[in-house]
């Protein structure tokens, strides 16, 4: 059964401390905009103010009031790679990309071809995004059209915004995964009718990546980007060498990795590729002229040993990036574990690594993706005309992480704390459009 929101039009109010992001630091300083004591004013889902809460509340003197304070109120975070069929799968270590697809990932997945199966994995996977206070994902799909309408479904219950689609492949996975460009442009087109647009749910054309993908099944996934306005590309790029080395054999005609999606017309402003660990110059200039977005993967690059990101070479080149935690390939669903292993990473590069401020780590878990999803006008900070999407963080008393916010000096200690150390223990509520999908305890 779908569950219908009942968001309230009667203006409510929100008093906490909170932060958000709605500029870049890596554009501006001084990006980082923080109200140790806010107000939120929200009616219907939408932030129609948003500042001290002296302010604030004198635009509402009768509203009812929520209050928050004690804790931390960010923006609900953006997961923009993330795979739905590999929950049962976190934590397979010790193998490198390949090898961990065909051993741990891709037998996983091949169990999604039993509906009951991927609607209790879907539900376990839509769970943990809650819990963990991302209120946004763009997430890999299945391989099976059955799994993906039990997605949709479980998505539209609990109230996320997803972007998702199914993931097609017809060359070197397991047999049973593959599928051809006939069947993957019908079910992708019966799957697009059905749900993209449909709640918060839209859809994104999804093929694996080119390793396991024809020249037809991009042709394919090209023709329903074309055709549907609206949806979004993603895949993988550059996360492994060998996988990047084999990739360039298959496409013999290819000027490299990104060149394989562009033949295909896949990349553009709504694109989102997934890694990108190993581009070179002319991948990361297209990347710019497209404004299409990498989803730096910080804990699966490790966790594989796939490599280090090389963001100031992003940066410097103008593309756009965001953040992912590619479970199972990553290590869990938090967005505040990724923001601090991109800092520990770019800290181990030296003078190649980028010095991420926490207002750094707090836009890439929230604003970046919001923008990389093109969804920026909707989510992603609190400024008025935003949905009201949020996590509160309200560490439980005795835990470190509750001393540090009695008495941390100033909004960046916070903040860099509640990265350092902020887990899903943490996470006390989170709300969707002004919905609460998750409440601890
Ligand atoms: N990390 C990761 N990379 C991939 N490349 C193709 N499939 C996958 C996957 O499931 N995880
Ligand atoms: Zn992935």
């Amino acid at each position: 059964m779908t569950q219908t929101f009942q968001t309230s039009a009667d203006p409510v109010l929100y008093r906490a401390t909170f932060m958000h992001t709605p500029r870049s630091p890596f554009a501006d300083a001084e990006a980082l905009h923080a109200e140790d004591d806010g107000g939120l004013l929200v009616a219907g889902g939408t932030i129609l103010a948003s500042g001290p809460w002296a302010e604030v509340r004198a635009q509402a003197p009768e509203a009812p009031v929520t209050d928050l304070r004690g804790g931390l109120l960010l923006p609900g975070f953006v997961d923009t790679h993330v795979h739905y069929p590999q929950v049962r799968v976190v934590g397979g270590l010790g193998m490198p990309l390949l090898d961990w697809l065909d051993r741990n990932a891709l037998p996983e997945e091949a169990r999604l071809a039993d509906e009951g199966y991927a609607r209790a994995v879907a539900r376990e996977f839509l769970g943990a995004l809650a819990m963990n206070g991302t209120t946004t994902a763009l997430v890999f799909g299945a391989h099976y059209a059955g799994a993906m309408h039990a997605f949709f479904e479980e998505a539209a219950t609990s109230g996320l915004r997803t972007v998702a689609g199914l993931v097609v492949g017809d060359r070197l996975l397991r047999p049973e995964l593959h599928t051809t460009p006939e069947r993957a442009y019908a079910e992708g087109r019966t799957l697009i009718e059905r749900w993209h647009g449909r709640g918060r749910a839209l859809y994104a054309v999804t093929p694996r990546f080119s390793l396991s993908a024809s020249e037809g099944l991009l042709d394919a996934c090209g023709a329903l980007l074309r055709e549907f306005e609206g949806v979004r590309f993603t895949s993988h790029i550059n996360e492994n060498v060998t996988e990047v080395e084999v990739v360039r054999g298959l496409f013999p005609e290819a000027r490299d990795y990104l060149d394989t999606y562009e033949r295909a017309g896949l990349v553009g402003r709504r694109s989102v590729l997934a890694h990108n660990v190993w581009p070179s110059d002319r991948e990361l200039g297209a990347m710019a002229e497209h404004r299409c977005s990498a989803a730096h993967c910080p804990c699966s690059n490790s966790a594989l040993g796939s490599g280090f990101f090389p963001l100031r070479r992003h940066l410097a080149a103008g593309v756009h990036v965001s953040l992912g935690s590619d479970v199972g390939g990553g290590t869990g669903f938090s967005l505040l574990k990724e923001g601090v292993q991109a800092y520990f990473m770019q800290q181990l590069m030296g003078a190649d690594g980028v010095a991420l401020t926490p207002a750094h780590l707090l836009y890439l878990a929230t604003r970046a993706g919001a923008e990389a999803l093109d969804l920026g006008d909707l989510t992603g900070d609190f400024s008025a005309g935003r949905q009201f999407d949020a996590v509160h963080l309200s560490p439980p008393p005795g835990t470190p992480l509750a001393a540090v916010y009695a008495h941390a000096e100033g909004p960046g200690r916070l903040l860099a704390a509640t990265f350092a150390s902020g887990t899903q223990g943490d996470v006390a509520r989170v709300w969707v459009g002004g919905d609460e999908v998750y409440a601890r305890g």
